[in-house]
């Protein structure tokens, strides 16, 4: 609030040298309050929460920084953002955009931050290259396949989410060097780098991809075995015999608590055997530890 006794000029440049900020969260909108579009100062416009299906006529607000639209309705990504060149921080997240059409993140030189998550995006757009101030990125919980290489010259980028999509590949030129410091790949069907590697976190993506780059013939040589069967099957004894290379008696009332784990080495590989209780009330748990990479043994006993 300015005090001071200015002139009508003095009171204008004040107002436009000062950041403005309209907060329309939370309101149950279905469209834009046309008034808003009349104050083309505003720097941050806030609108999350409401029920937007679209919003058009934003190139008014010409001066904005900061958009957020999270949480509403939109189905298309709003092609009027591309007049916005100001724009620093943009949160789309929770809507149900399918598609951001080519040629509108181009026009944003000046993002910083963009929220995508939780939307229906099945692919990127060649252009989001272009976000060359980009610092956080987050695109989880959509549909999208590829990462596209391109994003691997975004030089800025430290923080990078996509959790929850479909993709089955990561860029290895994303790892090599840049700014990355933080990264996560959870729940997606991934082959390269293997989810273990990827569950390793940002490191050990980085130094899978490195041994990969380095030709040395990378091969992960431990194999996360699972012993699995009824309560009494043997699988403790299978287990604990392979570990030690010798039969080992377990006694009747040893029973397994949950999961024990033990390892051993062949001449080649190094098994990391997960020996999990066969009772009834475990086997709700066994699903989380089974990957497609495991090697599961079923064990059964044949006198039963
Ligand atoms: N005779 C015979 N007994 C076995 C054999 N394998 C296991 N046993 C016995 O069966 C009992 C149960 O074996 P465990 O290896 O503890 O069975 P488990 O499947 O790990 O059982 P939970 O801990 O309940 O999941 C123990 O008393 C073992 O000594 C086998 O090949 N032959």
């Amino acid at each position: 609030m300015c005090n001071c006794v200015c002139s009508p000029e003095q009171k204008q440049t004040a107002e436009q040298n000062t950041e403005q900020v309209v907060d329309l969260s939370r309101q149950r909108l279905k469209v834009l309050p046309a008034d808003i579009l009349k104050k083309p100062h505003i720097s941050q416009l806030i609108l999350d929460r409401n029920r937007l299906k679209n919003v058009t006529d934003l190139r008014k607000l010409r001066n904005l920084k900061t958009l957020i639209l999270s949480k509403n309705e939109l189905l298309d990504f709003p092609s009027d953002i591309g007049a916005l060149p100001y724009l620093e921080k943009l949160h789309l997240n929770q809507n149900k955009i399918q598609q951001i059409p080519e040629g509108i993140l181009s026009q944003l030189s000046r993002l910083k931050q963009l929220k995508l998550n939780n939307n229906r995006l099945t692919d990127l757009p060649g252009d989001l290259a272009c976000c060359k101030e980009l610092e956080y990125l987050n695109l989880s919980h959509n549909l999208i396949e590829e990462i596209p290489e391109t994003v691997a010259t975004l030089g800025k980028l430290e923080e990078f989410y996509v959790d929850n999509n479909k993709l089955c590949k990561l860029p290895c030129v994303l790892f090599d060097g840049g700014c990355l410091r933080k990264f996560t790949a959870r729940a997606n069907p991934l082959r390269e780098p293997p989810d273990e590697v990827c569950a390793g976190g940002l490191q050990q993506i980085r130094s899978y991809f490195k041994q990969l780059q380095t030709n040395e013939s990378f091969e992960d040589k431990r194999v996360k075995t699972m012993f699995l069967g009824a309560s009494m099957a043997g699988k403790s004894t299978l287990c604990k015999s392979l570990a030690k290379r010798e039969l080992v008696t377990i006694a009747e009332h040893d029973r397994t608590i949950g999961i024990e784990i033990n390892e051993f080495q062949t001449d080649d590989f190094s098994f990391l055997c997960w020996d999990f209780a066969g009772q009834l009330e475990y086997y709700l748990t066994h699903h989380v530890f089974i990957t497609p990479q495991a090697l599961v043994i079923l064990v059964i006993d044949l006198h039963r």
